[in-house]
C-alpha cells in the first residue's frame, strides 16, 4: 500500500492552483502543527482558512487533536500557512499523501517549513514539557524503504539521490536556541535526534531501550517524511518537538504513556511553543522561491 500510489506533477499543481485562487495570502512559510500544538495557528491575522476536506487533493485528518483545517495568514510580517493537523502514515494515508501538502507549499512559494511534533523522551536531559530543537532525525521506515520519494522521481521537484546530512538548517537552530535564551526558556530547550516509527503503538520496554543505545532522544510517529521531501525540493527546514512524556525503559517503573496525556502537555506548553515559533518566523530571511517555481 505505502510505496505504490504515485501523485502526477499536475495534482500538486492543481490543489496549489485551487488554494492560490481562493485566497489572495502567497504564503512563504509552512508551519505544521504537532499532536495538540494546533494553537500556533491562533496567531496568525487576516486568517482564510479552508477544512482539509474542502481542499481538492488533500488527505483528511483523522487522529484527535489534528482539527484538519489549512489556515493562511500574517505572523509578524511574513506570510503563513499553517497546518492544524498533519497526516501520519498510521492512519492508512500513503507517504506520498502523507506528504502531499509539502509539494503543494512549494508551489505556492514556500521558502521555509516549520515542523512541530509532540514526543517521547529517551534522554536524560529531556523532560515532560522541554522544547526539543531537532538537530537530525533517524526515519525507521524509510530505512526500510518506506520513503515519499520511493517510486519514479519528479525531477522538477528534485534529485533521484538527495543528500540528508544538514536537512535541518543549522543557522535556524542556532537562531531558534538564542530565541530561547531570551524569551528565558533555554533551560527548557535544547537540541537532539528525533526518530520516526511506524506506529500507532507507543514502543515496547525493549524497543524504547534499542532506541536509546542507538543514540536517539525523542521519538515520534510522524516528521521525517515531510523533512525528506522538504530537503529533496529545496525547503529550508527547522523542526522542533516538544517533549510531552518519558518514554519508559524499565520494566520496573510505571511509566505509561496514552494520546490525551500527550495532547495535555500540549496544551499547557502551548504558549512557549507558539513564542518561540513566532519569534522565529518574525527574524527569517526568506531569499529564495518567491514565484514557486519548480
Ligand atoms: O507527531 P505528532 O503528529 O505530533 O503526533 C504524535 O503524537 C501521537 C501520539 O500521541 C502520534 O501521532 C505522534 O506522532
Ligand atoms: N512513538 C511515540 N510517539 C509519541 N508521541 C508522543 N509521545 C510519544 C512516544 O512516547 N512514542
Amino acid at each position: 500500500m505505502h510505496s505504490k500510489e504515485q501523485i502526477s506533477h499536475d495534482e500538486y499543481q492543481k490543489t496549489a492552483d485551487w488554494l492560490m485562487s481562493q485566497t489572495q495570502h502567497r504564503p512563504q512559510v509552512a508551519i505544521i502543527c504537532g499532536s495538540g500544538l494546533g494553537m500556533l495557528c491562533d496567531t496568525l491575522k487576516c486568517q482564510d482558512s479552508f477544512a482539509y476536506s474542502d481542499i481538492p487533493g488533500f488527505p483528511q485528518s483523522t487522529v484527535q487533536g489534528h482539527a484538519g483545517r489549512l489556515v493562511f495568514g500574517e505572523l509578524k510580517g511574513k506570510t503563513c500557512v499553517c497546518m492544524q493537523g498533519r497526516f501520519h502514515m498510521y492512519e492508512g494515508h500513503s507517504l506520498c499523501k502523507t506528504t502531499f501538502p509539502i509539494r503543494v507549499f512549494k508551489m505556492m512559494g514556500v521558502d521555509t517549513l516549520i515542523v512541530t511534533n509532540a514526543a517521547g523522551s529517551l534522554a536524560d536531559g529531556l523532560q515532560p514539557g522541554d522544547i526539543m530543537i531537532i538537530k537530525d532525525h533517524v526515519n525507521f521506515p524509510g530505512l526500510v524503504g518506506l520513503n515519499p520519494l520511493s517510486g519514479p522521481n519528479d525531477d522538477k521537484f528534485g534529485l533521484r539521490f538527495p543528500a540528508m546530512s544538514g536537512c535541518y538548517d543549522r543557522g535556524l537552530r542556532c537562531l531558534a536556541m538564542e530565541i530561547a535564551k531570551q524569551q528565558g526558556v533555554a533551560g527548557l530547550t535544547r537540541e537532539g535526534v528525533y526518530a520516526m516509527v511506524g506506529g500507532p503503538n507507543f514502543e515496547t520496554i525493549a524497543e524504547a531501550r534499542l532506541l536509546h543505545r542507538l543514540g536517539v532522544d525523542a521519538v515520534g510517529m510522524s516528521t521525517a517524511p515531510e523533512v525528506v521531501v522538504a530537503t529533496h525540493c529545496g525547503l529550508r527546514v527547522f523542526g522542533l518537538s516538544l517533549i510531552t512524556n518519558k518514554v519508559a525503559t524499565s520494566y520496573e517503573d510505571g511509566e505509561s504513556v496514552d494520546h490525551e496525556g500527550v495532547l495535555e502537555v500540549g496544551r499547557l506548553r502551548s504558549l512557549a511553543v507558539q513564542q518561540l515559533v513566532a519569534e522565529l518566523v518574525s527574524r527569517l530571511e526568506i531569499n529564495n522561491n518567491s514565484d514557486g517555481a519548480v
